[in-house]
């Protein structure tokens, strides 16, 4: 299996402290490693850092053996097509005063230079294929739900075959069924095109669900787990009542 992403040693610091400390670990095609924690661990920042929206303040990040920081512009654009990110409000992730056949479009209209329409026609099997009905695409965000801007924002994601795939609590927002549908959706668009995935939640049981291997952030530090270790090591939690709960993340944190 080849390496898609190699992170090494990452750390990086706000002016308040360290956020996290030494984070390596490397992805392999079609494997999906989460980022748990809780609410403020830092699981955004690394997501973002991994992109390079973030600077580094220490370690590398090589996306198919390129470290990401070293790249003249040409060869950053061309990358940036194969990494991509999806986030956790698709209402915010669509120009709101655009029809969405613009918003879905517009990623391969930019990098194939080609027109909306011609662009549309390419991408109706994969519309299909997420289950929306074409016409929705004439509609504003505004007039869509969250489920659908979602099956749309894995229309765009999916319209440049990436090989890697940051997913930000990309179904918090979702009520639980349209959830469990837009998670399933994602498995099958990462196994069809073999797409490496991290995974941002703090919901252990889609962990699960959606990972391989865990990373656990508390303290700075990100430690990995396999699946099975991780299932064993969560499940106190799982039985805790929302008090206890909390008392645990106090001590995940503290
Ligand atoms: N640009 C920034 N400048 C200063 N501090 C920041 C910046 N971005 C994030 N932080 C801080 O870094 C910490 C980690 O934030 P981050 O959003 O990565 O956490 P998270 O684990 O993703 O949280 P959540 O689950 O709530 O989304 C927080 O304390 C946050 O306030």
């Amino acid at each position: 299996m080849s390496s898609v992403l190699q992170v090494t040693n990452l750390s990086k610091t706000f002016g308040h402290g360290d956020i996290f400390r030494d984070v390596s670990f490397t992805l392999n095609a079609g494997e999906t490693i989460g980022l748990f924690g809780p609410s403020g661990c830092g699981k955004s920042t690394l997501g973002r850092c991994i992109l390079g929206l973030e600077k580094l303040t220490k370690g590398s990040v090589l996306f198919e053996g390129k470290d990401i920081f070293r790249l003249d512009r040409k060869e950053r654009s061309c990358l940036q097509a194969k990494m991509q990110m999806v986030f956790q409000h698709p209402e915010v992730s669509f120009d709101p005063r655009r029809r969405l056949i613009y918003s879905v479009t517009e990623p391969l209209v930019y990098h194939e230079k080609g027109e909306s329409e011609d662009v549309l026609h390419s991408l109706l099997p994969l519309i299909h294929a997420v289950g929306l009905h074409p016409g929705i695409l004439d509609k504003y965000p505004g007039q869509l739900s969250g489920g659908e801007l979602q099956r749309a924002m894995m229309v765009r994601i999916y319209s440049l075959s990436p090989h890697l795939l940051i997913a930000d609590e990309p179904t918090s927002m979702l009520d639980m069924s349209v959830q469990a549908q837009i998670l399933n959706l994602m498995k099958e668009m990462q196994k069809k095109n073999s797409t490496a995935c991290i995974f941002i939640s703090h919901d252990p049981e889609v962990m699960q669900v959606m990972c391989d291997r865990i990373g656990v952030m508390s303290e700075g530090k990100c430690e990995i787990m396999n699946k099975n270790y991780f299932s064993e090591w969560i499940q106190p939690l799982l039985v805790m009542d929302t008090m206890e709960k909390d008392h645990y993340e106090c001590l995940l944190t503290s």
